[in-house]
């Protein structure tokens, strides 16, 4: 019999050692002295996004002015960072733009994937998924006449007949962390002539993805969380080429218009992925994405994906070595394989109990009623996050330290 032998912290400070990505972290701007697992909801910023944003305000725009949407190519932003976030989610350079926010472009594509389905009239979605991906969805299906059929996770392959017109699905949930197989899914959707839209907001940065690999026919994905773009960043939105010139997104705007310049009284859509811009991009924000995503270069993917793997592994190990009896309980699934970059623990004073993990500086998120959520970024966590993270929450529930006023009081709204 193998005996496992606990951790020490001295383990994971080896582990950083040898972390092939440890210089990465260098690349972000980061407080001292905090630990910052929250980069599922906003990413850390890259160091040097501040300086390419000087230049954009001081140079490009107060002095180049108007000359500058073609001087400084501003213009092509959106199709150029689309490129770059192609190659972080298995699509080509073609099928991926910049635009609006994952909401709007879900709306455009669930509207546009529904045109394209005539004859069938469901929608099917999942139960627990992040809300803005129902109400849209729940919007598109009013307006369309279509049925929105929510469905548990793991109902979802059963719930797949000749009627469903659209498959829409997160690929990492929100709260739970739990991860679909993206193929296996897609390929079942197509086997009963469904197409599938595909929300990476959750896993897009953080994980190696074969959208194209998959034979995804859709997706849309944030910018401000795995892939450091800053709040409110501009989302993406991937169409497969075999889609691109059969879409009609219903949000037909002028820059999506195959001859903007023209200003033209009809509107006849872009030949290319172009067709699924509405407005003039939100260019501060399209530019702050495009320098955040330099610190994806030289990056392995498949290395990032192993030390992800490693950092939740061993957060739920220390779990379950510190935490026993202190009524914590795991929600994420324990099997690597179907969970994405982060951990949820499940505890009745999940909200106090954050609060003062935030006092000591450890950045985690409450999601209710009763998850304590931590997002690793490989990037820029390092191992021994890992180990003074769980320390500090053993410390915390074992004198019931969140049992304090100021944590109990209700302040915050993320
Ligand atoms: C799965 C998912 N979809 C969409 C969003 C957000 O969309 P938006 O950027 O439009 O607010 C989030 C998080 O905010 C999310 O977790
Ligand atoms: N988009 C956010 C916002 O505007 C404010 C606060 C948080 C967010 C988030 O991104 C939440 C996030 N999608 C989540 O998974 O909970």
């Amino acid at each position: 019999m193998t005996l496992s032998v606990p951790l020490t912290r001295e383990h994971f400070e080896r582990l950083d050692r040898d972390d092939p990505l440890s210089a990465c972290r260098a690349r972000f701007d980061l407080p001292e002295g905090e630990i910052y697992l929250d980069g599922n909801s906003l990413g850390a910023m890259p160091a040097h996004v501040p300086a390419r944003i000087e230049k954009v305000l001081k140079e490009e725009w107060a002095h180049g002015l108007i000359r500058s949407w073609n001087d400084a190519d501003w213009y092509p932003a959106p199709q150029r960072t689309g490129a770059k976030i192609a190659k972080l989610i298995g699509a080509q350079a073609h099928e991926v733009i910049v635009a609006d926010s994952t909401s709007i472009n879900l709306f455009k594509v669930l509207v546009a994937a529904t045109r394209m389905q005539p004859g069938r009239k469901v929608i099917l979605a999942e139960k627990g998924n992040f809300p803005t991906d129902v109400y849209i969805a729940a919007g598109v299906a009013e307006l369309t006449g279509c049925e929105l059929r929510c469905v548990e996770p793991d109902e979802v392959l059963d719930a797949l007949n000749d009627s469903v017109a659209i498959l829409s699905l997160t690929q990492v949930n929100f709260k739970s962390g739990r991860r679909y197989d993206m193929a296996a899914i897609t390929a079942r959707a197509h086997e009963v002539g469904a197409l599938v839209v595909w929300d990476l907001c959750h896993s897009a940065g953080a994980m190696p993805i074969e959208l194209n690999g998959a034979n995804a026919d859709f997706a849309v994905g944030c910018g401000y969380k795995y892939l450091n773009g800053g709040p409110g960043a501009p989302a993406f939105v991937f169409v497969a080429e075999r889609h691109i010139a059969h879409v009609r997104q219903p949000l037909t705007g002028w820059h999506g218009h195959a001859k903007p310049f023209d200003f033209t009284h009809e509107y006849a859509p872009h030949p290319t992925i172009d067709r699924m811009l509405v407005g003039t991009a939100p260019q501060l924000g399209v530019l702050a994405l495009e320098a955040a995503l330099e610190v994806f270069e030289g990056v392995d993917m498949q290395v990032l994906r192993k030390k992800s793997v490693a950092l939740c592994d061993l957060f739920i190990q220390l779990c379950d070595e510190q935490l026993l009896g202190l009524g914590v309980e795991l929600r994420t699934p324990r099997d690597a394989e179907q969970r994405g970059s982060q951990v949820s623990l499940a505890h009745a004073e999940a909200y106090p109990v954050m609060q003062a993990l935030i006092a000591r500086g450890v950045v985690g998120d409450f999601r209710a009623p009763d998850i304590l959520r931590f997002g690793f970024t490989p990037l820029y966590t390092r191992y021994v996050d890992v180990w003074d993270s769980v320390e500090a929450l053993r410390e915390i529930l074992h004198s019931a330290e969140w049992n304090r006023p100021e944590f109990i009081a209700r302040k915050s709204v993320t």
